[in-house]
């Protein structure tokens, strides 16, 4: 039997589904990667978390640029509207964020002191160029990993059968992408990835836009990456726990 996650995303025979399957060990290395799964049985060393979360915030600054040059490349005023509400909610969650942070011992002032990393720098630039380069078809995709790739985490975490959900310190942020408002948004990621591969060439772009979904992946996978290497004197005993 298909896995939840498995079929939530994207149409059978859709181009969503198709760039997934064409990198599908990318694909499980990023949404699986060890970072998720210390987050799932609660055993992720805080650190790594904390590493993640100032770099995240970095990222969703760019993501908004992202999501700002979606703005340019729709093809429609009722698309510039959606993309432009995006910005708005992404740019809300930055001070969310700010406070979620806050939350874990990290004062605003050292976020905002923090450079970005090369992996946030890596990720978030090959996003925009992919943008820059190509039409909104390209730019969906470079961004479709990111928002299509946090509900499918959400749902591996969720059928995880060492989940642990009683003091698990990370379940606020389980909780965030669980959420069915964030899940009905990646939903409608993939959908629109679909939708595109229909009235824009999906087939017969398939070479590049299969390699920009990979990339993104694994530079999601990367992402996740950083915090388990900020995390280093704890990881010893933590590579030992995962065997
Ligand atoms: C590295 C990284 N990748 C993806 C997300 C998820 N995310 C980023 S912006 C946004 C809003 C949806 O459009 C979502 C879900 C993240 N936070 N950090």
């Amino acid at each position: 039997m298909a896995q939840a996650w498995e079929t939530e995303f994207g149409a059978e025979g859709g181009l969503f589904r198709s760039l997934r399957s064409a990198c599908a060990a990318d694909w499980a290395a990023y949404t699986w990667h060890p970072f998720v799964r210390g987050l799932s049985d609660g055993t992720l060393p805080l650190p790594a978390f904390r590493r993640y979360l100032i770099q995240d915030y970095l990222f969703l600054i760019h993501f908004a640029r992202a999501k700002a040059l979606a703005v340019f490349k729709a093809e429609s005023v009722e698309a510039m509207r959606d993309k432009a509400e995006a910005i708005r909610a992404i740019l809300a969650e930055t001070t969310m964020h700010l406070r979620y942070c806050e939350g874990w011992g990290i004062a605003e002032a050292e976020v905002r002191a923090t450079p970005e990393s090369a992996e946030t720098v890596s990720y978030t630039r090959y996003v925009i160029d992919r943008g820059l380069a190509g039409d909104i078809l390209d730019l969906e995709v470079a961004l479709a990993p990111c928002t299509v790739g946090y509900g499918e985490v959400a749902l591996r975490i969720l059928a995880d059968p060492n989940r642990r959900t009683e003091g698990n310190p990370y379940q606020s942020w389980i909780d965030t992408y669980a959420d069915p408002g964030y899940q009905a948004i990646a939903k409608a990621a993939a959908a629109r990835i679909d939708a595109l591969g229909e009235s824009h060439g999906g087939q017969a772009r398939f070479a590049i836009l299969g390699s920009t979904f990979a990339e993104a992946a694994r530079l999601e996978a990367r992402f996740w990456q950083q915090g388990l290497d900020a995390a280093e004197g704890h990881m010893a005993s933590y590579e030992t726990a995962r065997r």
